[in-house]
Order: C-alpha cells, then structure tokens, then sequence
C-alpha cells in the first residue's frame, strides 16, 4: 500500500521533507492550496517561523482546512509546525491548530545557542538519532493522552497523540529517514 503525504509548502525545509518521504515509501505532495489537501492520507508541518505560516495558512483557507484534515487523518509537526499544533504556547493568548494537549514554549533553548545538534534517543524511532535543533521550541508539560518519545537536557523534544506525531527538531535536515519511516508507519496504520 502506498499512501500519500502532503508537506505545506507556504514556507520552511519544504523539499527535504518531500525528499525523505519518497526515501520512506510515501508518495509525496506538496501543499499550496486547498484542493490539493483532498486525496492525502496524511500530512506533515514543516519548520520555518509559526506566526508567519500561520498568516499565510490564514491567507490561502488552508488554516481551516487543516483543521478539518486533522478530525481523521494523520499529521507530523517539525518545529514551527510543532507550535502549530500545540493547544497552548507561553506568552500568546490562544493557540493555532490546537490539535495536541502540549503545552510549548518558543525559541525555548535560549539566544546563545541558536542552533544545535544532539544526539537522542526517539521511542519506537532509534537510540541514536541525530537531532538538528534550529531556534527550536521544547514541550513544557503534556496531557495524559499523549506519549512523550524524546527528552533532551530534561526537556520534552518529541510526543504523539494519537494520529499526531510532532518533535522540536528537524529530522528531515540529517538524510536519517528513521523518523520520517514512523510517520508513513503511523499514516499508513491510521488510514
Ligand atoms: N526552525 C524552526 O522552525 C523555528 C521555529 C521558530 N522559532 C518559531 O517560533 O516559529
């Protein structure tokens, strides 16, 4: 079975999510417009700037379409798309999607270190996973719903709920498709 995944295309890594998806099996498409949301089985978040995208999504109608998408079909937040998805984000009144019970804060790892590499261990993913955190937001607290797959430094870097799946770093910059595999894995499952 081959499923197809969408990857919005407003902003962010773009092709390097398109990239290690085909690599992972997946049939993969990207999303500028809401019609193109119509035939997919899941669909992935990129990284990039939160409130940017989320003007742009507002822009096109893709901000409610998404929203409609998520009532059943699977969807992987990288970073920025990470603080699309969470139901609460320090310092904004409000959320976004609010699709997953975490509550974030942005830029979380502080202006010094701008962007770094760690290596992690990722529930169900790898023990040894390079992870490239760029102005990267951590997961303060999450629900009872929901299965923590990645701590660093004591913090929350990756989490799935259900058909949700989401993490602070960016798998898709490390040619690693591990992560990417249990996405199609999950979208494949849930559809
Ligand atoms: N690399 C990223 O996606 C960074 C996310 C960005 N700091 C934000 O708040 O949206």
């Amino acid at each position: 079975m081959t499923v197809k995944i969408g990857v919005l295309a407003l902003q962010g890594a773009v092709s390097e999510h398109m990239d290690a998806l085909t690599d992972s099996g997946a049939q993969a498409v990207a999303v500028k417009h809401i019609d193109e949301l119509n035939d997919l089985d899941g669909l992935v978040l990129p990284g990039g700037e939160s409130t940017t995208m989320r003007r742009l999504m507002d822009r096109t109608g893709l901000f409610e379409a998404i929203k409609s998408f998520a009532a059943s079909k699977a969807i992987f937040g990288t970073c920025a798309g990470l603080i699309l998805m969470a139901q609460k984000i320090e310092g904004r009144q409000g959320p976004h999607l609010g699709l997953l019970d975490i509550d974030v804060k942005r830029n979380a790892f502080g202006r010094q270190v701008d962007s770094f590499e760690a290596q992690l261990k990722i529930e169900h993913v790898a023990d040894d996973f390079d992870g490239v955190f760029i102005r990267a937001p951590y997961i303060k607290s999450v629900g009872p719903d929901v299965e923590i797959l990645s701590t660093y430094d004591g913090h929350i870097v990756a989490c799935r709920q259900e058909h949700f799946l989401t993490c602070a770093f960016h798998p898709e910059l490390t040619g690693d498709t591990r992560f990417h595999r249990y996405f199609v894995h999950l979208v494949m499952e849930n559809k």
